[in-house]
């Protein structure tokens, strides 16, 4: 069997006395790109950051490459989240910081290498994501949005992660932008063999990049497959989440 890189079992979240999750289970095999969608306030986001051990859920297990993200020390936690990386949905670069140093920021905190090898990792990481040379030493204010979100994927590749998270990834960019990072988002999970977890509202990103899409639904796992496997789940949600690409003029059927 092939190997889980996240396992989640019989989660269950309750936040401000709201039930957000009830006994969710799912898990992502290594190499896999997934996409978690569901309705807005289905309690994607928040599962997110469970998953990666910024939020407790009241019960269940979380594992990731086998090991339990709640009962993790939190020694143990820091050297988990190197095999991890995080692109946030606003990005969460340092304002501050030249895009180099935000880049270098997981490496100057890691390892011990010295800061100008960790600047030179860092330049290469932006290489990676695409990004010309002279966009190192700019701030992020003065990049624009798709630029900006290729250094805060930059800074999510820079320990040489297994896996990546993805919140959002194409939000706030144009369409073109939007479908440029998809296909970066693939060509990167081939290319360094990564397992990738993304939430996404984007439907051209669950039909041309994802391997697997996993549907929140009140509190659990309403199913998971490709789109023609989803198709066949009767649900109003899904129905009308699928119909909406229909109406925007593409073929109704996905990969
Ligand atoms: N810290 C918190 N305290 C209380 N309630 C919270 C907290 N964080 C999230 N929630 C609630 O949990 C529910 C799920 O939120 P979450 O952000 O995970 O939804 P989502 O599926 O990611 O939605 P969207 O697609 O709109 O981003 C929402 O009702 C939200 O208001």
């Amino acid at each position: 069997m092939t190997e889980a890189v996240i396992d989640v079992r019989d989660l269950v979240t309750t936040l401000g006395g709201n039930s957000i999750h009830r006994d969710l289970n799912l898990s992502v095999a290594r190499g896999e790109v997934v996409a978690l969608i569901g309705g807005s306030g289905s309690g994607k986001s928040v599962l997110l950051r469970e998953i990666i051990g910024l939020l407790k859920p009241q019960a269940g297990r979380i594992e990731l490459f086998g090991q339990s993200v709640l009962d993790s020390t939190p020694e143990q936690m820091n050297l988990l989240r190197q095999r991890f990386g995080v692109l946030f949905q606003d990005g969460a670069l340092f304002s501050s910081m030249n895009v180099e140093d935000n880049v270098a920021t997981p490496l100057f905190e890691h390892t011990d290498l010295p800061h100008a090898t960790c600047r030179r990792l860092a330049r290469l990481k932006l290489a990676l994501a695409g990004l010309p040379p002279d966009a190192a030493k700019k701030r992020p204010s003065e990049l624009s949005g798709g630029m900006r979100k290729r250094v805060a994927l930059a800074r999510a590749l820079a320990l040489d992660p297994e896996l990546l998270f993805l919140d959002e990834p194409t939000s706030g960019l144009d369409p073109t932008s939007a479908r440029a990072f998809d296909a970066l988002i693939r060509l990167l999970a081939d290319s360094l063999g990564l397992t990738v977890f993304l939430v996404t509202h984007d439907l051209d990103t669950l039909f041309s990049i994802i391997d697997r899409i996993i549907v929140l639904s009140d509190g659990r796992v309403l199913g998971s497959g490709t789109v023609a496997e989803l198709k066949t789940i009767d649900d109003p949600w899904l129905r009308d989440y699928f119909a909406a690409r229909v109406s925007k003029g593409e073929p109704p059927h996905g990969n």
